[in-house]
């Protein structure tokens, strides 16, 4: 029998968008299950922090027909996930900063073997389309924040 390939992506997954579906679509195309790991809110210190709690995030991840499992990431070790997975293949996003040769070199002092790739990006297909969970963020607080259209609302 032939084993399966089993693929690891990951990412902070807040407020999700076209551009997600595509990275996790994508990411599945390089083995036979793919398995999400969802970064937890002190490990997300490269931006500002996510709105939607870590559970909520796995859970709407799980939900997308691509992904077989997804998973809470750990609080310190980001490796701890990937020794318990095990994976063959992990996926990083393709504007994600982690550095390749970084990771293979972190994987390979745990004894881990496992390839690195990377996915690619989603061209927008629609006039307007958000596919950033920070854009998401700034048309809200354009369009349904305190100083829309100059009218300060309740909000005084
Ligand atoms: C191989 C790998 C495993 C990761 N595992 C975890 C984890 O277990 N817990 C966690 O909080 N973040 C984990 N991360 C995510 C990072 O902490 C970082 O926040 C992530 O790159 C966010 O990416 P984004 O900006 O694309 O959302 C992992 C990242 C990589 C590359
Ligand atoms: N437009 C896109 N095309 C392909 N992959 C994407 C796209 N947007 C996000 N991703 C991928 O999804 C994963 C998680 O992304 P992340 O949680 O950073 O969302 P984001 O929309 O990029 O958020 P932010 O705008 O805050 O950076 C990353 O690996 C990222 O590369
Ligand atoms: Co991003």
């Amino acid at each position: 029998m032939v084993p399966m390939t089993r693929v690891v992506a990951q990412g902070t997954f807040d407020l999700l968008h076209p551009g997600h579906v595509h990275y996790l679509e994508n990411a599945a195309t390089y083995g036979d299950e793919l398995h999400a790991i969802v970064a937890r809110r002190p490990n997300v210190t490269h931006k500002p922090a996510p709105i939607l709690c870590a559970e909520q995030r796995r859970d709407m991840v799980a939900a997308l027909g691509a992904v077989d499992e997804a998973h809470l990431g750990h609080p310190e070790d980001v490796f701890v996930p990937i020794e318990r997975l095990g994976p063959d293949v992990i996926v990083l996003g393709f504007d994600q900063h982690h550095d390749e040769g970084d990771i293979a070199e972190a994987l390979a002092e745990r004894g881990i073997d496992c390839r690195v790739e990377r996915a690619s990006a989603r061209d927008p297909r629609y006039e307007d389309e958000l596919l950033s969970s920070g854009d998401i963020v700034d048309r809200i607080v354009e369009r349904r924040g305190p100083d829309r259209d100059g009218d300060c609302g309740d909000r005084g």
